[in-house]
């Protein structure tokens, strides 16, 4: 199997502002978000970052994604490095997130031409791609209507839709199923299992095991800013469910404390 994303050693810090230092009751101006979190996914699987709120999901899908940048360490993605190859990787990659924030004024259709012609999409190859992901969010009799005229969950496909304008190698969703009803979250699983069926590879975070459960091939469990367990999902629920695994793992490194 041919490792496609490799995270090395990554460390992130935050600056935090006076006021959340006093509510974090922390001698420091610094939050640590990652300290030496390494892994590595496998091209054509999908693979699930496992973590508790706050452990450091996001922080390090961002930084594969080239979105932000690490303090220490790197990522290679299919061979570019992220903090010397940025735009090589932004054009290997699409960052999904439910959060997206569209632009209320445009519609469906301006936004994915839009991003299109920044991802330097040709016209016909977009227009093709256009019918496909429309069609198969349920999009199309919403293409000329305003984003703010949408339903939460149409806005969300069409974020998902417009973050695959470049037909991408390497997905990154950061909690893939997050907000979504269950209609639109089954789209979303079903849409993966068929991205990754295409050969494509599929990096999720979520803190929802059911989830990882339902997808994925392989498991990163992330706590604290580092990975602290990785293994074939097969493997690690041989014997146990992934939530008891799970918390095994968690008052192991995490203990009781909430
Ligand atoms: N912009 C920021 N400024 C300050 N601290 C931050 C910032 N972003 C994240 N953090 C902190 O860094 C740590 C890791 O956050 P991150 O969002 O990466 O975790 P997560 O696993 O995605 O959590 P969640 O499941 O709650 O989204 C947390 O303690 C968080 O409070």
């Amino acid at each position: 199997m041919e490792a496609i994303v490799i995270a090395h050693d990554l460390e992130k810090k935050y600056r935090i502002s006076r006021k959340q230092q006093r509510l974090d009751q922390s001698k420091s101006r610094e939050k640590i978000a990652l300290s030496g979190l390494s892994f590595t996914a496998n091209q054509g699987e999908i693979y699930a970052l496992l973590g508790p709120n706050g452990a450091g999901k996001t922080t390090s899908l961002r930084i594969l994604s080239a979105l932000i940048k690490a303090d220490r360490g790197d990522c290679s993605i299919n061979g570019s490095s992220v903090s010397k190859e940025p735009e090589a990787v932004r054009a290997q990659i699409g960052f999904l997130t439910s959060e997206l924030k569209l632009e209320d004024y445009f519609t469906p259709n301006y936004l994915f031409d839009f991003f299109s012609e920044l991802n330097h999409v040709p016209a016909k190859t977009r227009d093709e791609r256009k019918n496909k992901l429309f069609e198969r969010f349920g999009i199309s009799r919403f293409a000329e209507s305003k984003v703010a005229d949408l339903s939460t969950g149409m806005k969300q496909k069409v974020s998902i839709a417009i973050s695959l304008v470049h037909d991408p190698e390497i997905i990154i969703f950061d909690e893939p199923t997050n907000g979504l009803d269950v209609i639109t979250a089954r789209t979303v699983m079903d849409f993966l299992r068929e991205e990754k069926a295409r050969g494509k590879t599929i990096i999720i975070s979520t803190h929802i095991f059911d989830l990882v459960e339902k997808l994925a091939d392989r498991v990163g469990f992330i706590m604290k800013g580092r990975l602290v367990r990785e293994g074939t999902l097969e493997s690690l629920t041989r014997e146990k469910s992934l939530e008891e695994v799970f918390f095994e793992i968690y008052l192991n490194e995490v203990g009781d404390e909430t």
